[in-house]
Parts: C-alpha cells; structure tokens; sequence
C-alpha cells in the first residue's frame, strides 16, 4: 500500500493522472476516483446523470473543508498591540464546523475564546480566524478544544486562557446512537484561568446572560 501523500510530495505535482491540476495542498483527482469508488460500493451508478459531477463537486469540498491542515493559524496571531486592559477579553458565540475524524461527518457549534492580556492585545477578528482554521481539519472536538487553548497561550503571551466549545456532532444524531439535540461541551484552561475565580467569571459571562 501507498504511504499516505503529504502535502510537500503534492506540492510538486503540477497535474493529477487525469490532466487536471491540483490546488497545491490536496490531491483532487485522488479524491474524485476513492468518491467514484464509494459510489460503486453503495450500489450506485456513478455515470448516471445526477452523479457524474459528484466525485468532482465532493473533492473540491474536502479541498475547502480541510484547508485548515495546509495552514499554520498563528499567522493571525503575529499582530498585537500595546494596550493597557489588565481584565479578561472574551470573544463568545464563535459558530464553527468541522469534522470528526472517526466518521468524517460535520459536528457544529460554537467556541468562546478568552484571555488575559500581558500588556499587548490582539485584534478580535483573529480570534474568530483562528476558530476557523483550526475547524478545517478532522479531529475530535477535545484536541480543538485544547489547541486553541495553546494557540493563544502562547502566540499571546497571555497570563491566561480559557477554550470552551459546545457542539453538537452529526455521528451521534443522523446514525449509530440517535441522539439528536446532545450538546458536547469541551474546555481547555490555562495559567490564570485555572483559578476557580477567573474560570467561573468565564462561565457567567459565556452562560447567564442566555435566555
Ligand atoms: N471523545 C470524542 N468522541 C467522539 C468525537 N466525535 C465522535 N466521537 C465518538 O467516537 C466514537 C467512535 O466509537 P467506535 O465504537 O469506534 O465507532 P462506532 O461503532 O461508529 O460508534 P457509535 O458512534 O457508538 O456507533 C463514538 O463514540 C463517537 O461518538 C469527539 O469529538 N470526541
Ligand atoms: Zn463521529
């Protein structure tokens, strides 16, 4: 068996066995024949109309809804500025997708990301950003959890950090348990938010205020 393509021994390649190029990061004709294959596994025709442009439209959405492993986030992170705020920055309500790597199926929902700041700030935007490039890859919801949380430790050099995630994940609602409405929640804490003080003000200020 191949050992599994990397994204540098992709990069080099300018065009796929069937003549069409690659992005750079991910191998689309790859793609287009395992989707093709599937097809024929389930019992489909995959040369009848409705599917003949499935395998093509299915590779260009793995290419966009996994960009997120070609990508380092702390790019977004660089860019901080003086200011004196000695209290806690919190950006909540974050909605993200992404995808469990058990399944490959979506699970969605929001994140809230705080911090502490050392004397620089960074603009809010890049928190959202991040969420978004982290969420571009398979995993399971406890690692997002725990890189966002190491992300903003230390690309900020903050006193402290709190991830939290709530979502709620497609493999336990449309298959297997059936269980649809089940809320996962994950945090990570870190420094000054392992304090039980700092970490309930993160707490009130993400949850009383919702009806
Ligand atoms: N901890 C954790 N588990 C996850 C996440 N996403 C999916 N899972 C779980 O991964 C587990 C995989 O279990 P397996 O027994 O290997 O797979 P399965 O037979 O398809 O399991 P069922 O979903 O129970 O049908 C399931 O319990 C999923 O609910 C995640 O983000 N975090
Ligand atoms: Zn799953």
């Amino acid at each position: 068996m191949n050992a599994p393509a990397t994204p540098s021994d992709l990069s080099d390649l300018s065009d796929g066995a069937d003549g069409t190029v690659f992005n750079g990061t991910v191998d689309l004709p790859r793609i287009r024949r395992a989707v093709r294959e599937i097809l024929i596994a389930v019992g489909e025709d995959p040369d009848r109309e409705g599917l003949l442009e499935t395998p093509d439209r299915v590779a260009r959405m793995y290419a966009e809804i996994f960009s997120g492993l070609h990508v380092d986030p702390r790019v977004h992170l660089k860019r901080t500025f003086t200011q004196k705020h000695d209290e806690m920055v919190l950006v909540k309500d974050i909605e993200f997708s992404s995808m469990c790597e058990h399944h490959l199926l979506p699970f969605m929902g929001k994140a809230h990301l705080a911090y502490l700041p050392n004397g620089q700030v960074v603009g809010i935007s890049k928190l959202a950003r991040i969420v978004d490039m982290v969420a571009r890859r398979p995993q399971v919801q406890e690692r997002m959890t725990e890189e966002l949380a190491d992300l903003m430790m230390t690309e900020l050099n903050a006193r402290g950090c709190g991830v939290i995630l709530e979502a709620a994940h497609t493999c336990m609602s449309i298959r297997g348990v059936h269980k649809p409405g089940a809320m996962t929640m994950t945090s990570a804490m870190r420094g000054a938010f392992l304090a039980s003080a700092t970490r309930a003000e993160l707490m009130a200020l993400i949850f009383s205020t919702r009806r």
